[in-house]
């Protein structure tokens, strides 16, 4: 089985941290592939960089099916270019974000979710409500520290981040929390004995459960939806689409 994990935006230590999270989470017979597009923003912290960082997920969807991967993870938590690659991709292809909130879900009623920066808790909170969490999200919270900030100096982005979880436990009392960002993928166990309650990274979870949907032989439906796109003409930039 080979499972291609794709980190939307162009910063590749961040992509090796990502793929450290994928592989420890998967059976030894599954093979990962973690790469980053050629193309995009270095880190996405809004609706335009999600819209950029979009394309490059299609690029790498387009190749993994002339490779034969049999799945697929979007490791950035707004979940860009979803819909778009479930209509490029034969196998199951889950975000971060959506994969979190599932396997929060199995964990206890309600779960919080900690990020970056505080501008990208709406569209996580479109995200809860798109994916049917309203009632168990019950808090949206950020440490406001750049995504970037979480490789550049991991150890102040760590106490950032801490803090910010054991406010939201005292404020909201979730039985688990949910981190918002691919690159905090790292932290989460030091975080969940820390913190003594479950604390999901999307990641793990994420690919956790591509290796599972293959494993029972599930695949992205073709009837409608999700159908390949109708061929057509796209001109300019994006033309090699
Ligand atoms: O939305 C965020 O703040 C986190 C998101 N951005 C990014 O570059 N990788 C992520 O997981």
């Amino acid at each position: 089985m080979r499972i291609k994990v794709i980190n939307p935006n162009t910063t590749w230590s961040m992509t090796r941290t990502i793929e450290a999270a994928a592989r420890a989470s998967v059976s030894s017979d599954v093979e990962i592939e973690a790469v980053s597009p050629t193309m995009g923003p270095v880190s996405i912290e809004s609706h335009a960089d999600e819209a950029l960082a979009a394309v490059g997920v299609m690029d790498e969807v387009r190749k993994g099916e002339a490779d034969g991967c049999d799945g697929y993870v979007l490791a950035c938590f707004g979940d860009p270019g979803l819909h778009a690659a479930r209509e490029l991709a034969s196998g199951p292809v889950i975000g971060i974000a959506e994969g979190a909130f599932h396997a929060a879900s199995f964990l206890g009623r309600s779960f919080a979710i900690v990020t970056t920066l505080g501008r990208t808790l709406g569209r996580a909170r479109d995200l809860v409500n798109e994916y049917g969490f309203t009632r168990a999200c019950v808090a949206y919270r950020a440490c406001e520290v750049p995504v970037l900030g979480l490789d550049e100096d991991p150890e102040s982005a760590y106490a950032a981040l801490r803090v910010e979880c054991e406010r939201t436990i005292a404020d909201a009392s979730p039985d688990a929390i949910v981190l918002g960002c691919a690159g905090m993928a790292g932290m989460c166990a030091r975080l969940q004995s820390e913190l003594g309650l479950p604390v999901i990274d999307g990641v793990a979870a994420a690919t956790s459960l591509v290796e599972a949907m293959v494993r029972i032989g599930a695949k992205t439906s073709k009837r409608e939806e999700f159908a390949a796109p109708p061929a057509k003409e796209v001109v300019g930039l994006l033309s090699p689409f």
